[in-house]
């Protein structure tokens, strides 16, 4: 387990001080899909780097394994690192080393001898799907096939942590959804903890059990994906969730309410028994399904006209409908 414990980092220069983590307690838990979201500047990459030791906390302590790590020498911080891997937005790959030869590097750091070698490197590049691609450089490789290089690369000496910096930030949405089912594999395979950073809620929807939003150097929700979706409590969370709703710009400046279907047995016919009910008419304006993890969520927006409006959202909330109005 990663414990995070009272966290905080300032950055000093000659001019300006300035505080990147402010106060950040977490627990991370063995074989975890945690997702670290927020806007650019929240302190996300700050914290990734606190984590494997790249940088030290101005105060706090990070606790791997009931090891707190800052207070490692060099040489036992370093072995430590073998358990705690990266993948980074562009990659890092050496240009002039093939893919068999960039992944092997990463075996350098221990004495295998070169049978097991290259039964290990062949190993990873059969489960990332580049086998056939061995002796290639990486300019002659896609985004994707270079972060799948990547991938290999770190979980070659079977980590037991993958911290995933915006890792998919630079492809495309096809390729960044085809990494997100390559880590799923890795994880199901492997039962390796991801830690997966990044601005992109979409991404995380997906992959994440648990989801944290930073925002100013802090954590604001620390949640379950599903809960996030369903009930966002912080509006930076909320305004992340409805990019990727992709409200429609014809509901811009309207006043209007979102309901949320999350409940598995939620009943089809309570829109019609309110409107029946308390004589409302619904006007619906947009509606939307999201698939957050494997469940659904349906989003459906309308405005209702009525004098018992009052009661009829009450009505839906009673029925494990969750309401949002919006003006
Ligand atoms: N070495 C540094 N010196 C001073 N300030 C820094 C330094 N590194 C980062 N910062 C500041 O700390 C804040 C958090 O930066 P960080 O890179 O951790 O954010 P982020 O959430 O990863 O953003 P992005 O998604 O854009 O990479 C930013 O305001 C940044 O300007």
């Amino acid at each position: 387990m990663i414990t995070l414990s009272h966290i905080n980092k300032i950055y000093e220069s000659k001019e300006e001080s300035f505080c990147a983590l402010s106060d950040i307690n977490l627990d991370i838990h063995d074989q975890e899909i945690l997702g670290i979201v927020g806007l650019s500047g929240a302190g996300k990459s700050t914290l990734v780097r606190c984590i494997n030791g790249l940088i030290k906390p101005t105060s706090g302590d990070v606790i791997i394994d009931g090891v707190k790590i800052h207070d490692l020498k060099q040489e036992d911080l370093n072995r430590m690192r073998y358990d705690i891997s990266m993948i980074f937005q562009h990659f890092n790959l050496v240009s002039n080393l093939t893919v068999y030869q960039n992944i092997k590097l990463a075996l350098n750091i221990k004495k295998y001898d070169k049978n097991l070698r290259d039964q290990k490197v062949d190993e990873v590049l059969k489960l990332v799907g580049l086998f056939d691609k061995k002796n290639r450089y990486p300019k002659a490789l896609s985004g994707g096939e270079k972060q799948r290089v990547g991938i290999a690369r770190a979980i070659v000496n079977h980590p037991k942590y993958l911290l995933c910096d915006e890792a998919t930030s630079a492809l495309d949405q096809k390729t960044s959804y085809d990494i997100v089912n390559l880590l799923k594999e890795i994880h199901q395979k492997t039962n390796i903890s991801i830690i997966f950073i990044t601005h992109q809620i979409e991404i995380v929807k997906d992959l994440c059990e648990r989801v944290v939003v930073m925002d100013k150097g802090k954590i604001i929700e620390d949640r379950p994906t599903k809960d996030l979706f369903i009930n966002p409590h912080m509006d930076i969370t909320k305004s992340l969730i409805k990019q990727v709703i992709d409200e429609p710009t014809h509901l811009k400046n309207k006043q209007y309410l979102e309901l949320v279907y999350h409940h598995e047995h939620v009943d089809d016919t309570i829109l019609s028994h309110m409107i029946k009910k308390y004589d409302i008419d619904v006007n619906i304006l947009f509606a939307k399904t999201l698939t957050v993890g494997n469940q659904t969520i349906g989003y459906l927006y309308v405005e209702l006209i009525g004098d018992n409006k009052s009661k009829a959202i009450k009505y839906l909330v009673s029925n494990e409908i969750e309401v949002r109005e919006y003006a």
